[in-house]
């Protein structure tokens, strides 16, 4: 299986493009959606977050106020990394889960779009990784469009990663996304180019049809080595 990594900054357009992978039958894991998951009412995550967090950053419902929460840790270094510490493994195995799901089903493509890849180590399990990136102010304006934040909220949550002009310097492919969409469908094309070329020997020994035939030959391995070992000892 072929796992590709996606990740660029916030509101640079990560979702965007997962969604043209989704049009062109690519599935996406969305380490976002995996993350609000494991924050949901009375879930592990939910629990440790309650105990180090306080009862103040819930709703009356019960549910994480969400963005109290990111106003917190957007504006604090230290609190941002005691939540990211506390979340890394439930959402880590979140993401596991839905890989596997994948790999049942059989794609032999799939991908990863997870905000924080570099910094949560998780690219050495992806190849290709692809980094969208954009102009700064770009990304400023959209993010404040998106969110309606202000400027300072806004430039917080970008100061919390990152700078996207390093993770570009890591990537296998680059998309700049400061154009309009037409701009971005057409260097989409040459992505998924790349992203379907065939699958390598270890990529194909990773996917499910891969695993299969090595233990069809495995089987078949041993039912001839016995034959051949039965024939020979009579
Ligand atoms: C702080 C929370 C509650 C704020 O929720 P909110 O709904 O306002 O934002 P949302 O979850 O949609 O995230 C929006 C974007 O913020 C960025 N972001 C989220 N968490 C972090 C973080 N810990 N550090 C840096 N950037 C982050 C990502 O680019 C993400 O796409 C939430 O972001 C959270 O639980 N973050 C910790 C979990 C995490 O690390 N998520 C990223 C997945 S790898
Ligand atoms: N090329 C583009 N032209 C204009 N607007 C765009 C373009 N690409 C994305 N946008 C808009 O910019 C905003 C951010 O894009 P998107 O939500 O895809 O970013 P993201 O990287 O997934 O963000 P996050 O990290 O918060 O999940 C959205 O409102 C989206 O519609």
């Amino acid at each position: 299986m072929r796992i590709v990594g996606l990740t660029g900054g916030i509101a640079s357009g990560k979702s965007t493009v997962s969604n043209l992978f989704k049009t062109h039958g690519i599935p996406v894991v969305d380490a976002d959606l995996v993350a609000r998951d494991v924050l949901k009412k009375g879930t592990g995550g939910w629990k440790k977050v309650v105990s180090a967090f306080g009862e103040d950053i819930l709703q009356p419902d019960g549910e994480v106020d969400r963005p109290k929460l990111g106003q917190i840790v957007f504006s604090n270094p230290e609190k941002r990394q005691i939540l990211n510490r506390l979340l890394a493994p439930y959402i880590s195995s979140g993401i596991f889960w839905e890989m596997l799901k994948l790999w049942m089903k059989g794609f032999k493509v799939i991908v990863l779009d997870v905000p924080l890849l570099f910094e949560a180590k998780m690219d050495k399990w992806t190849k290709p990784i692809i980094v969208v990136w954009v102009d700064p102010e770009t990304q400023l304006q959209r993010l404040m469009l998106r969110d309606r934040t202000s400027e300072d909220d806004a430039q917080n949550r970008i100061n919390a990663q990152m700078s996207l002009d390093l993770k570009r310097t890591r990537a296998d492919i680059v998309i700049d996304n400061t154009g309009s969409l037409e701009d971005l469908k057409e260097q989409f094309q040459n992505v998924l180019f790349e992203v379907t070329k065939p699958l390598t020997w270890t990529e194909f020994g990773l996917s499910r049809q891969g695993a299969a035939s090595v233990l069809v030959s495995i089987i078949v391995g041993v039912l001839i080595f016995r034959k051949v070992y039965n024939t020979e000892s009579l």
